[in-house]
């Protein structure tokens, strides 16, 4: 079939969306804590959660039964009231909840065991976080497309971001030949990855034009994941295939409560992605979208069109125009003389930081961990 003959819109069939909704956002306490962290959120202002909006932007491409979302046990409740799509008590649902953390491989290779007993073997997982922004729905669609034909090719694909900068926060891909697969012209072979370089190494990467952000996007045929985790880390796949295949018996949770725990913590670009494309099995679909990871408040200021997040009425700047602002409610904030200050403000907690310190608001949290305050974690 010519690459012109593929389809450029609607849904795709056989392909179904994972969502691993596990991470804590901790540099952006104090609006995310444990209990509610960043993908639960609706940090943007448009009246969606991160959360929400990656299952909106994913849905056109799946269909409204084609996304599962990953989480833990005391995640479940919320994600099930704001994504009620997910059937959360339907025999089949898609909402999976896991025992306890066991990282990024478990939680993907979970939903790629569940969704291969329920839909054979030729069913195509993609996967994407749950608390990132993106802008540009028409070429994601498009990069999505391509990387499912790839896919259905046996290749491991992930989509490279173009870089705006020498980020020290990312992972990079860098890219070799193209792929030649029908449906996924600007594909292109990976040569390897490199995780969170340092700033000179991330700056000489992109000065040779190779390199791209790692989105954490992972396209694949379920059956190949498996199978090269199966070569990688048996145990842990065969565990992952014995919870697949129980998933929608009544043995689930004996089997998850026996498995689970010894199942190895791995991120899957360890397990997968790195030592698959040194075996020349991972392919890379340029993506050029915009695309955050929203990692911390300097990253979340340069998203928004103002510098408040909240009543803009409630805040009062004097020579701070840019000073990023989210008053609590009942509460109003005047910030003088600091252009560069960060003022988050809830019931409980205030932080006061500067944009160029965005980074170390983790060391709060650890600091109030070490003071025994998990009320405030
Ligand atoms: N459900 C679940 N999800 C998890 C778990 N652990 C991690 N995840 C999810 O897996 C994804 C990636 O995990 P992180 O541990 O947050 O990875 P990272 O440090 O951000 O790095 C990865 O993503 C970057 C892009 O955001 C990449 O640049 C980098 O190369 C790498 O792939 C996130 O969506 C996170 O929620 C878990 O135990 N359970």
């Amino acid at each position: 079939m010519p690459d012109s003959a593929a389809p450029t819109s609607g849904r795709v069939p056989g392909f179904h969306a994972v969502v691993p909704a596990g991470g804590a956002g901790t540099r952006l306490w104090p609006l995310s804590r444990a209990g509610h962290p960043k993908f639960l959120l609706d940090l943007t202002g448009s009246g969606r959660t991160l959360l929400q909006s990656t299952v909106d932007r994913l849905t056109p491409l799946t269909g409204d039964r084609g996304v599962v979302v990953v989480t833990g046990v005391r995640h479940a409740r919320a994600v099930a009231e704001q994504v009620p799509t997910l059937g959360a008590d339907d025999e089949r649902g898609r909402l999976l909840v896991e025992p306890s953390p066991r990282d990024s491989m478990a939680a993907i290779g979970l939903a790629a065991a569940v969704l291969l007993e329920r839909h054979g073997d030729d069913v195509v997982i993609g996967s994407f976080a749950a608390d990132h922004v993106i802008d540009g729905t028409d070429e994601f669609e498009r990069t999505v497309r391509e990387a499912v034909a790839a896919a259905r090719e046996g290749f491991v694909v992930t989509i490279g971001i173009t870089a705006t900068g020498p980020s020290t926060a990312f992972g990079y891909i860098r890219s070799a030949d193209d792929l030649g697969v029908a449906g996924a012209p600007t594909a292109r072979h990976v040569a390897g990855f490199t995780e969170k370089p340092d700033a000179q190494t991330a700056a000489a990467y992109l000065a040779t034009g190779d390199y791209r952000w790692n989105a954490g996007m992972f396209v694949v045929r379920a059956a190949v994941l498996l199978d090269h985790l199966a070569q990688q880390l048996p145990a842990l796949a065969a565990g992952l295939r014995e919870i697949g295949a129980a998933w929608d018996t009544a043995a689930r949770d004996a089997v998850l409560e026996r498995v689970w725990p010894g199942l190895t913590k791995i991120a899957i670009d360890h397990a997968i992605a790195e030592p698959v494309a040194a075996a020349g099995g991972v392919a890379v679909v340029p993506g050029d979208f915009g695309w955050d990871d929203v990692g911390d408040f300097a990253s979340l200021a340069d998203l928004l069109p103002a510098p408040t997040l909240g009543d803009d009425a409630a805040v009062l700047r004097v020579g701070s125009d840019d000073a990023f602002v989210v008053p609590g409610a009942g509460r109003t904030v005047a910030v003088v003389g600091l252009a560069d200050a960060v003022v988050v403000d809830t019931p409980d907690a205030l932080l006061v930081t500067t944009r160029a310190h965005a980074q170390q608001v983790k060391q709060a949290v650890d600091g109030w961990r070490a003071a025994g305050r998990e009320d405030l974690l």
